[in-house]
Parts: structure tokens; sequence; C-alpha cells
């Protein structure tokens, strides 16, 4: 059985040019507007003036939580948060229970993914055993196995130990990996809270300074450079940081860098609330840092936006501050809160959002198969979106499984029509398609691979 296909009509690229785009057989074709033929005569019609064609989105930085953490999340209910943000690929963090540490767990994560069929799941390995910043995992073991790794992270944790730094980076060389690094200097920020300024003072929390993210970053790029390794920024969340790497790719240094959606939009402030949904690691920063971040991003020193996705349940959050837990998910908001920070700011065009969200976070990964170009017989992974509505991002717009989004209640421009998923429907008017039809849309898909 092979998935039915699709005719969208009117459909406007990045580019601003309309097109007709045909899907069938997991592949896309654009066709000149009002051109019928025999391909396109059975195809289910789908409306999409004014909507917005992007590539398929790619997150390099989820939280799936499988193994271990499934009250949170699952790689099923997390990859279908993804397809209701726009993505169909995720690369799902290391800090599950065991920890991704082994080809085993990787392997593990991959195989739900597939079957769930929301988006393609890319595991992320461990640096370390356990996370434990001790030993090297077996990245090797990883990298060869079935699915492939090619980046590998301690995420939650930072890798603090330089000589252990230097063995991974030097590792991952061999088969052009690259080391995610958390940067977090542990020391400088043992129990932090927020922030660390004036405003943690007033209200007495403990501060998490942000020399104890660029010193890191500091050490990091020469490291990289060092070794000729690839090195990626998670979260960068400070003005200082976003100089020490400009600085790095002045020098030639080969280093990329995320942003968050939550630092390019959200400040300190916030923890005036006490409301847990807005602790985050790295913590919320001051408006400079927002600027310094949006501006990096323009001029290519930021490489991608990631979403950090990090589901939490509400018990975790809801107790008092000191105690709720770091993170809050991002998948479903992201195209909305690049749209309101970037794009109606003027900074970024839809162009450059297919860039930092889809074609650059892809290449950083070395994800296969992935094309963010609209041409013909490329895979049918993309998004229709449309920019021009603008609604209270309320519950029913979270289709993971945890609600710690700090965009609750906010006023938010965009929404996500359609997204599609190696050429079948993961959301189909604004709403997500339900697990069962996509898991069988997903194993015709596979079948049609296999024999077709
Ligand atoms: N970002 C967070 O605040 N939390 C993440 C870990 C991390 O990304 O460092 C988590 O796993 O919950
Ligand atoms: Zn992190
Ligand atoms: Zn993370």
């Amino acid at each position: 059985m092979s998935n039915p296909s699709y005719l969208i009509v009117g459909a406007t690229l990045v580019s601003g040019e309309r097109t007709d785009l045909l899907v069938q057989d997991a592949r896309l074709t654009p066709v000149a507007p009002n051109t019928s033929n025999s391909n396109t005569a059975g195809a289910i019609r789908i409306d999409a003036e004014g909507l917005v064609a992007l590539p398929g989105l790619v997150d390099l930085h989820t939280h799936l939580r499988e193994p271990g953490f499934e009250q949170s999340e699952t790689v099923l209910t997390g990859s279908r948060a993804a397809a209701a943000g726009g993505f169909t690929s995720v690369f799902a963090m290391a800090n599950t229970m065991p920890v991704s540490d082994t080809a085993g767990v990787v392997e593990q994560v991959m195989a739900l993914g597939d079957d769930a069929g929301f988006a393609t799941v890319r595991p992320i390995g461990a640096v370390t055993v356990g996370l434990a910043g001790e030993r090297l995992s077996e990245i090797g073991a990883m990298a060869h196995s079935r699915a492939q790794v090619r980046v590998f992270s301690d995420d939650g944790k930072c890798i603090h130990d330089s000589l252990l730094m230097r063995r991974a980076l030097e590792y991952v060389k061999t088969f052009d990996g690259v080391v995610a690094q958390h940067a977090q200097d542990p020391r400088l920020t043992e129990n932090a809270q927020m922030n660390e300024g004036a405003l943690s003072s007033e209200l007495g929390l403990k501060g998490w300074p942000a020399v104890a993210e660029e010193s890191i970053i500091a050490r990091d790029v020469l490291l990289a450079e060092h070794v000729g390794a690839r090195l990626h920024v998670c979260h960068v969340s400070t003005a200082g940081s976003v100089e020490v790497i400009r600085w790095a790719k002045s020098r030639g240094i080969v280093v990329t860098a995320e942003a968050t959606p939550h630092h390019l939009l959200l400040t300190e402030d916030l923890v005036r609330s006490y409301d847990a949904r807005y602790k985050v690691n790295p913590p919320l920063r001051r408006d400079e840092d927002v600027e310094a971040l949006r501006a990096g991003l323009a001029d290519g020193t930021i490489d991608i936006i990631a979403t950090d996705h990090a589901p939490h349940p509400t018990e975790s959050k809801e107790s008092e501050w000191d105690a709720a837990s770091f993170g809050m998910v991002g998948l479903e908001s992201a195209l909305s809160v690049a749209q309101t920070a970037l794009v109606d700011t003027g900074l970024l065009q839809w162009a450059d959002i297919a860039r930092v969200l889809s074609q650059k976070p892809a290449e950083i990964g070395r994800l296969a198969d992935h094309s963010h170009a609209f041409e013909p017989g490329a895979p049918a992974n993309f998004t229709l979106y449309d920019p021009s509505s603008s609604s209270t991002f309320d519950l029913d717009r979270l289709a993971g499984k945890s609600t710690n989004s700090p965009y609750l209640g906010l006023t938010l421009p965009g929404r996500v029509q359609y997204t599609f998923h190696h050429g079948y429907p993961t959301v189909l008017g604004g709403t997500v398609v339900d697990s069962t039809t996509v898991a069988a849309s997903a194993a015709a898909w596979k079948a049609g691979r296999t024999h077709g």
C-alpha cells in the first residue's frame, strides 16, 4: 500500500515565488500554477493560499525523555509536538535513563521514532558514560551503529574536564562528528537559580553569571582549533558568548552555535513572578543579551535556532522556584516565536528562517537525505505556515505530553497549517493527525522504500 498523492495549490516559497506542489511517492515536484495533468488528476487538493512553504524544520536540540522519563514525554509525543511545530527531523538529546551512551540505546530511540512516524528521530550520543563526566562513552560504537550518530553531547551537564573534552573532539573528528557543548562552568554555577545581576540580588536568588558560559566557550573554541575538530555550542545566552564566537569564527575556527527561541524573546524580568515556567538552563538574561543574540543570528555568528524542548511534569514546575526543574517546551511555538522576534522585527527574512531552522541544523547534524530546496524529486518534508494569523497561544497548541510552555496566554503570530513528513501529512488544516494514522502512513512509506 502506498500513501495518497497531494496537490498543494498556491503556496508561497520563501523567495516570494508562488507555486503548486505535487507530493507523490514521498517526493515533491513544483508545478506551475493551474497546470493539471494526469499526475495531478487523482491527487488530494490542498488550498495553500497565503501560506509560506518552508522546508521541514530540523531541531538539533530536543529532549524526548524516552527511555526513562516517559511521564514527561515519549519519542512518540515529542515527535508529535515536533510535527505540530513544523519540524520533520529532531535530534534527541542523550540525558535519558538509561543515558543514550551505547549503541543499544541510540538504536532503540531511532526505532521508536521510525515507528511513530511523526518525524525523523536522530539520536544524540552521550560524550561520557552516564553523563558523569569521567570517561568517554562508546562514541565509535554509536557512530558506526545503525543510528549512525554524528552529534555527541552531555547536554544537561557541561563537559568540564579539559582533557576529556580534547579527547572527545579528537574522537569525533575521525568520522566527521561534532561535540555539542552545554557551556556551564559547574563551580561558578553551584545552586544557581537565575541570571546573576541586580535582579538576582533583589529577588534573593543565587546567580548564574554570564562568565560561567563564556569562559567554557572560550576554552572550547581554542581546543577545537587545536584539535581541528567540529565544535557546536548549545543554547548560547549572553552577549559576551556571541562576542567570543564571533572572534573564533574570524580566526577560522570551525565552531557553530545555536540560540533558543526563548533566549531570543524573553528576559529575566519574568522571574519576578516566581513562576517556574520561566526557569531554564541557561537562564533568561537581559535585554542586551537578547539584542546581541538576534544580531548574532542576523550576521551569521549564531548559525541556527534550536528549541531545547525540555518537557517536565506539572509537579516539578509547581514547586517553589529553588526546587523546580530547569527547562521549557518549545517545539510547537518555535516558528511563532521566531516570527515575532526576528521576521516581524525586520531582522530576518523567511529565507533566513529556512536557513537557520532547516538547512544549517541539517548540515551540522549531517542529516542524510535532507533537502531544503523545493526542487523536483526532493524528499517531501515540508511545512505550510500561515504568518498572517495571530492568536492566543493556548493548551490546544501543545501536542506533547507536558505543558511547561512560557508562552501560554500570550498572543503570538502565525500558525502551522500543514506538515508533511516523507510525503504524508502529520498536520492537516492546523490539526495534528492522529498517531495511528501517522504510524500506518510511516509503515506504508517504509514498505514503499524497501520494495518500490
Ligand atoms: N535546558 C534546560 O533547562 N533543561 C534541559 C537540560 C539542558 O538543556 O541543559 C533538560 O533536560 O531539562
Ligand atoms: Zn543544556
Ligand atoms: Zn537541552
